[in-house]
């Protein structure tokens, strides 16, 4: 049997060639509680301006600053307290000659006031307080509409939403807000030496780590994926549950099979349910056979059965597909620079990724590989922050090369506090 050839492409055409194709999904609306890592559908407009009203960001006193002029550590200016305001009270005094208001943090500013004194910088007395600087107008103020006015679009369409969004549609009294729908996701591992978490391992068996895996990671950016039963190496049987999940999902992901093997079924499933296949090389260890298709609205991703290539091809093309078809306007992973801590002798005839860890310390941030850089490896996954990208084409990098990393975990903490 003559073994079918493929044309490897590159990484970069391969990831555009994917997001090229995706649609977005239709608008609905949420309350601002459940919308945390949707994307805004629509632009978000102050409802009033932020600071709301000329406000003290000190506890202290306000004053007038044309009455502190002068004041020095031998010319101490006095002032007479006429009121008392906490954040929540606006104080009906207007304040005169000499006067002040003792003011709280977030209180308004008085009338005849125009700036704040901190406590700090006051000696008090029975008459009030004395002061030993000048102030200026305006200062040791929070002005009305400083950070944004009403009316202004303040966060735009396409808009993840992170914790800060929901503080401003907090903020701006909206309890609900549009989101594009999320896709929906299904998960097919296939392989007849898989087997569950309960059952017996027989000789050949191994268990199915890239469904759970596959599944947290989707988790990971909100999305609630739907996992299949386990498919053995049977073409019937895929083509079968590959329609039945693209009747069901928007997305559907099959691990394994899509190499050249004699078990290798994915290629004919395409085939079988006609649809159109972007790739099935590219050139990148590993991961190399990740394969991309789609049909109609249903778009299916082949990631290879290897773990790594499996959580590389997830990482690369599945989740930048799965922002884009939230029309999120960020889709792209985050790549730096950083430095090698190890020598890479070995040549790289297609793009490398590593799964490694970056650390980042005072000094900048440094990359080691997190374990096995196999294929099939599983533990080097757990223990890695990022992928370390060696490009195609390059002979070997030493220690303190500086090389580009993508960063695939966003809760990552550190050993040391780097402050
Ligand atoms: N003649 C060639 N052979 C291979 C090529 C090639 O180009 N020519 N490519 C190699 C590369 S690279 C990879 S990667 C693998 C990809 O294989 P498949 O995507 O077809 O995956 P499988 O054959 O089904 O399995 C490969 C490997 O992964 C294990 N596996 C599968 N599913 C899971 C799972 N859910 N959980 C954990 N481990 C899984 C499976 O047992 C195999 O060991 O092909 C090379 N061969
Ligand atoms: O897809 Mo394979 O992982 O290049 O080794
Ligand atoms: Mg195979």
């Amino acid at each position: 049997m003559a073994v079918e050839m493929r044309t490897p492409i590159p990484v970069k055409e391969a990831i555009e060639r994917v997001i090229k194709i995706v649609k977005h999904k239709e608008v609905s609306t949420l309350p601002i509680e459940q919308s945390l890592n949707s994307i805004l559908a629509e632009d978000v407009k102050a409802t009033y301006d932020i600071p709301r009203f000329d406000k003290s960001p000190y506890d202290g006193f306000a004053i007038n600053s044309k009455d502190s002029q002068g004041a020095n550590g031998n010319n101490r200016i006095q002032f007479k307290v006429i009121d008392h305001i906490g954040a929540g009270t606006a104080s009906d005094v207007t304040i005169k000659n000499g006067e002040a208001v003792r003011i709280m943090t977030g209180a308004p500013i008085p009338n005849g006031a125009d700036a704040v004194v901190m406590f700090e910088q006051t000696t008090e007395n029975e008459k009030g307080f004395t002061i030993r600087k000048s102030f200026k107008q305006g200062e040791n103020i929070a002005f009305k509409g400083e950070e944004c006015k009403e009316n202004d679009i303040v966060l735009n369409k396409g808009k993840l939403i992170n914790s800060g969004v929901i503080a401003v549609l907090a903020t701006f009294g909206y309890q609900n807000v549009k989101v594009y729908q999320k896709p929906t996701v299904a998960i097919i591992a296939t392989g007849s030496e898989l087997v569950g978490p309960n059952e017996p391992l027989e000789p050949g068996n191994i268990r199915n780590s890239n469904g759970p895996m596959i599944e947290s990671l989707c988790r990971g950016i909100n999305i609630e994926a739907t996992t299949y039963q386990i498919q053995e190496d049977n073409l019937k049987g895929c083509i079968d549950i590959v329609e039945k999940a693209m009747s069901e999902h928007d997305i559907v992901i099959t691990t394994g099979g899509v190499s050249v093997g004699d078990f290798d079924y994915l290629p004919k499933v395409y085939e079988a349910i006609g649809a159109n296949v972007l790739f099935n090389k590219v050139q990148m260890r590993p991961g190399s056979v990740t394969t991309v298709a789609y049909k109609d609205h249903n778009i299916l991703f082949g990631l290879s059965g290897n773990p790594s290539a499996c959580y590389s091809g997830f990482q690369l093309f599945t989740k930048p597909t799965i922002q884009k078809m939230m029309a999120a306007q960020e889709v792209y992973p985050v790549i730096i620079d950083a430095i090698l801590a190890e020598d890479f002798k070995k040549a790289n005839p297609f793009t490398r990724f590593i799964r490694g860890k970056a650390h980042f310390t005072n000094e900048g941030v440094y990359l080691e590989p997190s374990g096995s850089n196999k294929s099939n490896a599983i533990v080097a996954i757990a223990n890695s922050n990022g992928m370390i990208i060696l490009p195609s084409g390059t002979r070997g990098y030493a220690k303190g090369d500086t090389v580009k990393v993508l960063l695939t975990d966003h809760l990552s903490y550190e050993s040391e506090l780097n402050l």
